[in-house]
């Protein structure tokens, strides 16, 4: 399936571009905090990035030629760490967005990494398990120099899932001469996973969702949500807030919406896209326009698939009142400012999907150990910092009068700033 609708092209259809989104909400953090334009130049710009060639011979024994990329935001609070992307549009600039943000996010989370990111300009619905074991093996040889478990862990991200990682942790051990499970996180339990990664994005979303409803004063089995993408993050996250009572009444991905006043039946939309590919056509709910989702009237809407779906264009049109940012830089910052206005509650990413690095941290330290951790116990320490990390940053955000995001950016960027001062680093 390779059609893309018109409802669903026109989502992503920003203005700016990613990586000029997160120096905006950098800039903003550094005037707060009155850092040195120095320091926002230093942390505008990642410490290292590293373009690759990456040949493959295809099953037909053609021979095609793709680009890949691995960005390292910075690394002065422990090595970088940030998932890698198999997707046609994904360019150098996106990579450093990302990678950036993951800087925060491990910061804010207080996990001892620094952000880095990866990705192919790749489709891979258009390729075999082998062509894509192939790719992975020579980005992974192609990126070897800069990664280690010491240096650069990565995990998955769109279009990638565990058994890439599965590869990158043979072709690094391969290279090694032994078994490196720490390599990489997000991969097969069988080799060293955790229990938890997998659905770990999620559940850190539903717990910060149920979170911030709470705090909107709206009662969790009376509210209602829209959850755009059903990938990875988006299909744990419609299903774990259908488990905790709220109605999910729409769902999208690439391909267009459906919707349900009474609430989809996530299980069985689960299975319709396991034999379709696509939500469009499941007969428990009507199709919607994917980009109509955004603007449903519902209590939360969680964005969970790509960056600058809520642009300037359609902040006025929100109808959820609070948003969960599932997805990496879902909001621009003229879409943060026209939400806030309207009174409408934005988590942000750093803080919302950080349920996915933090297991990956988990796995990191089971795998260095190699002793490994009970789900229960996973899924608890989970839950502990996800919820002290929202009521930091929504104290820091009351007493100072800022939005979710400022809060959170600063609070990480004086994080990391601290410690580039405290190694010497400080320009
Ligand atoms: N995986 C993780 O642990 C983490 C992921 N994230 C972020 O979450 C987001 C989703 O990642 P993940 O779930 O892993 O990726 P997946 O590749 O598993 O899923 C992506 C989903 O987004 C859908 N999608 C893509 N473009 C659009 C669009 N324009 N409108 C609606 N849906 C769209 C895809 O649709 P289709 O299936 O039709 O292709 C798919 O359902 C990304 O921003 C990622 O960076 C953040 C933290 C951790
Ligand atoms: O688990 C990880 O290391 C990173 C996941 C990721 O890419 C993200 O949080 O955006």
């Amino acid at each position: 399936m390779s059609t893309v609708i018109d409802g669903a092209a026109t989502l992503a259809a920003p203005v700016a571009t990613p990586l000029e989104d997160a120096r905006a909400q950098l800039a903003e953090a550094i005037a707060l905090l009155g850092y040195s334009d120095g320091t926002r130049q230093m942390l505008a710009t990642p410490r290292r990035e590293l373009t690759v060639a990456v040949p493959l011979r295809t099953d037909a024994g053609e021979t095609r030629l793709f680009t890949g990329y691995r960005v390292q935001h910075n690394f002065s609070r422990g090595p970088a760490k940030g998932g890698l992307r198999y997707a046609p549009n994904v360019n150098l600039d996106e990579v450093r967005a990302l990678a950036m943000w993951m800087t925060w996010k491990c910061a804010l989370l207080d996990v001892p990494y620094g952000g880095a990111k990866g990705g192919i300009a790749i489709d891979p619905r258009e390729h075999s398990q082998a062509e894509l074991e192939r790719v992975t093996r020579r980005y992974t040889s192609e990126i070897l120099p800069i990664i280690g478990p010491e240096r650069d862990i990565p995990a998955p991200d769109i279009g990638t899932d565990e058994r890439t990682m599965a590869w990158i942790m043979d072709t690094y051990s391969v290279n090694s001469g032994y078994t490196v499970p720490g390599i990489v996180t997000g991969k097969p339990i069988a080799l060293g996973g955790s229990q938890g990664r997998a659905s770990a994005t999620s559940r850190g979303v539903t717990h910060i969702a149920l979170a911030a409803l709470r705090h909107a004063g709206i009662t969790q089995s009376q509210a209602t949500a829209a959850v755009q993408g059903f990938g990875k993050v988006g299909a744990d996250a419609a299903r774990f807030l259908a488990e905790a009572g709220v109605t999910v009444q729409a769902v999208s991905d690439q391909y267009g919406a459906v919707f349900n006043a009474a609430g989809l039946d996530i299980e069985a939309l689960g299975d319709h896209v396991q034999r379709t590919g696509a939500v469009v056509g499941f007969g428990g709910g009507e199709a919607l326009d994917g980009a109509a989702l955004l603007e449903l009237d519902v209590d939360l809407l969680v964005p969970a698939a790509v960056e600058g779906v809520l642009h300037e264009g359609n902040a006025g049109r929100v109808g959820a009142k609070v948003i969960v940012e599932g997805a990496n830089g879902p909001t621009t910052p003229d879409a943060d400012r026209i939400l806030r206005e309207r009174g409408i509650l934005v988590v942000p990413d750093i803080l919302a999907n950080a349920g996915g690095v933090i297991v990956s941290y988990f796995e990191w330290v089971q795998a260095n150990q190699a002793y490994w951790w009970r789900a229960d116990e996973v899924e608890s320490r989970l839950e502990e910092r996800m919820l002290s990390a929202w009521e930091h940053v929504l104290g820091y955000a009351r007493s100072r009068d800022l939005s979710l995001r400022t809060a959170a950016t600063a609070l990480a960027v004086e994080r990391v700033a601290e410690a580039h001062k405290l190694r010497g680093l400080y320009p």
